[in-house]
């Protein structure tokens, strides 16, 4: 039986509730998200992914519905106990990466182990099999600023993996990225989900990637509009 990473229950949420441009953004969101899945959310612009991927990331708290984190009802939990879980069990990859510029890439994926308590040289040793992964390993030693935009979303994405979350979220993960490369941090992904078990929530306009994944949902008007398996 697979366990359930992530439970969105009657997910509703409205930007500036209670004023006069109250916008209802998610009019109820139910999604089950099992160990070792990723699931693609496709949906039109301002359809309300980000908001989302916010709140399955616990980086909202003013929402209704329930999010269960591995069984556990996080929309009930205290502020500590929400920065925990996100420390310790959630990735995320953004679509603006916020490198930590007075660092190298290595360094950027191996300070997020040392602050989760994580031996340096298992760190590191971690970070060089991220950035092998997805073709970047060569540019270890190098600051974010003397990378390409590309290559530094590909950092991102090692660092998102860093501490082995349980569930990754990524919102286009491999947007500005072109197709061999693309690739490349798709098939990591893959083959990381196949072998940790993680589970991806992933916002992607990408139908091809999207129908590359274990099911799409399709994200329309605040509703989830069309589930194929
Ligand atoms: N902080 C906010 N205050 C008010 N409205 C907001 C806020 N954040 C988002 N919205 C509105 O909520 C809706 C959903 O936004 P969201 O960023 O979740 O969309 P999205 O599906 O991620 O879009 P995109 O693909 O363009 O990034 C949009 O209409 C947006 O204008």
């Amino acid at each position: 039986m697979n366990k359930m990473v992530l439970s969105l229950r009657k997910i509703k949420k409205t930007h500036n509730y209670g004023t006069e441009q109250a916008i209802p953004v998610l009019k109820g969101i139910d999604l089950e998200l099992p160990a070792g899945k990723v699931v693609a959310i496709v949906a039109p612009s301002g359809a309300g992914k980000s908001t989302l991927l916010h709140i399955a990331g616990l980086l909202d708290d003013e929402y209704g519905g329930e999010v269960h984190l591995s069984g556990q009802d996080m929309s009930r939990a205290n502020d500590a106990a929400r920065t925990a879980a996100r420390r310790q069990e959630i990735g995320f990859i953004y679509q603006f990466h916020h490198l930590l510029p007075e660092f190298s890439a290595l360094e950027n994926i191996v300070l997020p182990q040392l602050a989760n308590g994580t031996p340096r040289r298992q760190a590191i040793d971690k970070a060089m099999d991220l950035l092998s992964r997805v073709g970047v390993a060569d540019r270890a030693s190098h600051r974010p600023a003397a990378l390409s935009g590309g290559q530094q979303q590909r950092v991102a994405f090692c660092r998102a993996l860093a501490n082995s979350p349980r569930l990754l979220l990524a919102d286009e993960p491999t947007g500005n990225l072109d197709p061999a490369t693309s690739e490349q941090v798709f098939s990591a992904l893959m083959g990381l989900v196949r072998e940790t078990g993680m589970a991806a929530l992933i916002a992607t306009h990408n139908m091809e990637l999207a129908a590359r994944m274990d099911r799409t949902i399709r994200l329309d008007a605040g509703r989830i509009s069309a589930k194929a398996s």
